[in-house]
Order: structure tokens, then C-alpha cells, then sequence
């Protein structure tokens, strides 16, 4: 079954789940109305003119009724929600903003359908460039589309949408065939994982999440504090590392990052930990130091524990577009990027710069962010992403 035919199927069970719900909830509605008392605690407030809950004291506090106890034992026998319904609400919410934003411009751009013609294409690309899929993937979408014959037949809005949605999920997933999302681990010693990206993007901060992952997991973590650059960033990793339980090395501030690498990895190894994970500073992507300072560290790694490192996640702000495409074009370029973590998602209406990604990088994204908790890191998910980007779109 194709990524499509997967967003479909989820979309019918989620809107007939929700329907059954939705009459559930009516019917509890109908008895609890039934059962409401006639004086509410709002119609006294609005009469007092304050709060009711401000006047309670031990003295008056209600004493919990035998009807409570028993909606109260209900709620605990409750099934908790499958850990796919969860993944799916946190996608869900995550992808909000980017779900309204390229709703808002796609049924912008249905509005003005008339006919596919050429200004139907050039309308076409400007929606999907404006969505941040990338220039080249909106080409090749609109191009690929002329072709289609479904599309030529097509004279409904609901019609065109759905061709081409089919279009953008059938390219993404054939151009993913590739792609290997897995995190890899030495099976032989300490693995060894080193974060990239330019300044403020969310490394340190998806360090501290991946930490307290792993060591709820059962593994033991070291971090190392490689980012001397900035005053506060070892710090910053300091608390990360006390919230999970987890170690860190740490030189003084403007030290070689190398040596700091260099007694990181030779602890980690010699003391048997699981993962060493790498926080290295982040100057802007063109500058040569930073590449060259990044080589440095990789040798040392190499050198002292032979395989790793295991992996080198390039962290990548979603919020910043097409300038996140930019940062990984450079740092593909002059390091061995392993993978991607996308952070930021929660906060961009720019959720497309996903398709750019793997259009034209050809690189996996692993990890999304969002938000600032521990939790809100979570495995990239294609599917989740697909169905939480368009089930506003698909009837
Ligand atoms: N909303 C949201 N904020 C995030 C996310 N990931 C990181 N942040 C925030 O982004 C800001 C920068 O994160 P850092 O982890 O300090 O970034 P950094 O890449 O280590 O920055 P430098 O050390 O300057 O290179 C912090 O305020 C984080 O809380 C995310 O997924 N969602």
C-alpha cells in the first residue's frame, strides 16, 4: 500500500472514529443535562459577581458525592489511547500552524480554478513554492501534472486538489525509497553521535531530549560540551545533563573544542558508555573554521574509537525555510551528515520545507521537534507527517 492509499484509510478511520464520538459524547451530554442541578455554581457567580471557588475554605469545602465516586472509578478504568493515537495527536498538533498555512494558500489557489491551463500552472508552482517545498519539486510537480490525464479530466476543485495532493505524497515517497531513517549504534562499544548546525537551531536543546531518551531507555550517556564559542552554552548543556542524569565533559570557556572531544571519547570508551553525544558550536555555516574545526573533532573521534562517528545529525530550524535548505547543502558538503532533525516544527507554517528536503538533499530526516520539552522530540514519521500535514484537505 503507497504512502496515499495510507493517508487515505487513516483519514476514513479517524473521521468515522470521531463521528462514533461525537454521538457518544451527545448522549452523555443528554444525561448530564438531565442530572444537572437547576442552581450552577456559574449562575451564582454571575449573581455574586465573583468567583464561588474564591470562597471556598476546609470549613466548606463539598464533600465528594457518591455520583463523583463513581464517574471518578469510571475514568480509571478508561483504555489508555494506542501509542499510535498518540504519535498521531502530537503530529497533529505539532503540524497545525503548517496544516493551516498551506490549507489557507492551496484553497487560495482552488478558488481561482477555472481550467488547467498554463495560468493554472504558474498559479500552481507560486502555491507550492510559497509552501516551502522547494522550487525544484514545485517544477517537477507541475511538470509531472501536465502529463496527467486524470488532471486533464479534472473539472471539480475537489478533483484537481486530490490529484495533485496524490501527486506531491507519490513523489515524496518515491523519491524517500532510499532513505535509511534508522539511528545507528556501534553493537562493539561507546556509539558515537555528533550534532551540527548553525547557531540558535536547536542542538543543544535536541541533545538534552535525545539524552533523556536514551537514559529512560536503560542506556548510560555522556555528553560532551565541544560548544567553548559561546559563553552559556556549556552551561545550557549542564542543565540538560542534571535534568536527565546524565554527565558531562566540559573544558573552559574558548578551550579547544578538539580537547574537550578528545577527553570526552576517551572516557566514554574506556568507561563503557552506551552514547557520547557531541555538542559542537554553531558559527555560521560558510565559515571555514568551523568546518575545519569540525574535521578536527571527527578525526580525533575516528581515531580513538574506530566506526564513529556512528552519527552526524544536522540540526535544521524549520522556521527558517529555505534557508534551512541552504545550511544543509554547506554542511552536506563539508561533513558526513548522517541524518536530520527538524526543530521548530510547532512554530512554522512552513511544514514543507519537508518535501524540499528530500527532494533535493536526499538526506534523512530522523528527529522532529515541537517543542522546548524532553517529550516533544520525536522520530520522524512519514506517514504521521503526510496525514497531519493535508487531513484538512482530503474529503
Ligand atoms: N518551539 C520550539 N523551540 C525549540 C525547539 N528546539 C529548540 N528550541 C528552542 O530554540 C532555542 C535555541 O536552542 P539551542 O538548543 O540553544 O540551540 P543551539 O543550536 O544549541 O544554539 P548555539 O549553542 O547558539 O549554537 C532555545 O530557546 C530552545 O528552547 C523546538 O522543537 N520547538
Amino acid at each position: 500500500m503507497g504512502l496515499f492509499d495510507i493517508f487515505r484509510k487513516k483519514k476514513v478511520e479517524v473521521t468515522s472514529e470521531t463521528s462514533e464520538n461525537t454521538v457518544e459524547s451527545k448522549t452523555n451530554q443528554d444525561n448530564s443535562e438531565r442530572l444537572e442541578p437547576t442552581t450552577s455554581n456559574d449562575s451564582q457567580e454571575a449573581e455574586s459577581g465573583h468567583s464561588v471557588t474564591e470562597e471556598l475554605t476546609s470549613d466548606n469545602f463539598p464533600q465528594v458525592t457518591e455520583t463523583e465516586k463513581i464517574s471518578e472509578s469510571e475514568v480509571a478504568l478508561e483504555p489508555m489511547p494506542e501509542p499510535e493515537v498518540v504519535e498521531q495527536q502530537i503530529y497533529n498538533k505539532g503540524l497545525e500552524k503548517s496544516r493551516t498555512g498551506f490549507a489557507a494558500r492551496f484553497n487560495k489557489f482552488l478558488a481561482n480554478f477555472r481550467s488547467v491551463d498554463e495560468d493554472f500552472f504558474e498559479a500552481l508552482e507560486e502555491t507550492l513554492v510559497g509552501a516551502d517545498v522547494g522550487f525544484d519539486m514545485a517544477i517537477k510537480i507541475s511538470d509531472d501534472l501536465r502529463e496527467e490525464v486524470k488532471l486533464e479530466n479534472a473539472h471539480r476543485q475537489e478533483d484537481v486538489r486530490d490529484v495533485i495532493i496524490k501527486k506531491m505524497v507519490d513523489m515524496y515517497e518515491a523519491d524517500g525509497v532510499d532513505e535509511d531513517a534508522t539511528m545507528h549504534f556501534n553493537v562493539n562499544g561507546t556509539t558515537v553521535i555528533l550534532l551540527v548546525g548553525v547557531n540558535g537551531v536547536g542542538k543543544t536543546t535536541t541533545i538534552g531530549k535525545l539524552s533523556t531518551k536514551y537514559q529512560q531507555q536503560g542506556k548510560s550517556v555522556l555528553l560532551a560540551a565541544a560548544d567553548t564559542f559561546r559563553a552559556g552554552a556549556t552551561k545550557q548543556l549542564q542543565e540538560w545533563g542534571a535534568r536527565a542524569g546524565v554527565p558531562v565533559v566540559a573544558g573552559k570557556e574558548k578551550a579547544d573544542p578538539a580537547s574537550v572531544v578528545f577527553e570526552a571519547v576517551t572516557k566514554a570508551r574506556d568507561e563503557h558508555y552506551d552514547i557520547l553525544f557531541v555538542d559542537t558550536a554553531g558559527r555560521l555555516q560558510n565559515n571555514v573554521n568551523l568546518m575545519q574545526e569540525l574535521e578536527k573533532m571527527t578525526r580525533i573521534i575516528k581515531r580513538e574509537v574506530p566506526g564513529a562517528p556512528h552519527e552526524v545529525l544536522l540540526v535544521l530550524d524549520a522556521t527558517t525555510g529555505q534557508n534551512a535548505l541552504q545550511q544543509a547543502k554547506l554542511f552536506k558538503n563539508s561533513s558526513d551528515v548522517t541524518g536530520i532533525v527538524l526543530t521548530k516544527m510547532d512554530g512554522t507554517a512552513k511544514g514543507g520545507i519537508v518535501f524540499a528536503i528530500r527532494n533535493e538533499m536526499h538526506l534523512p530526516v530522523k528527529w522532529v521537534g515541537f517543542g522546548e520539552k524532553a517529550s516533544d522530540l520525536r522520530e520522524f514519521k512519514p506517514e504521521e507527517f503526510i496525514y497531519g500535514m493535508f487531513k484538512d484537505l482530503i474529503a
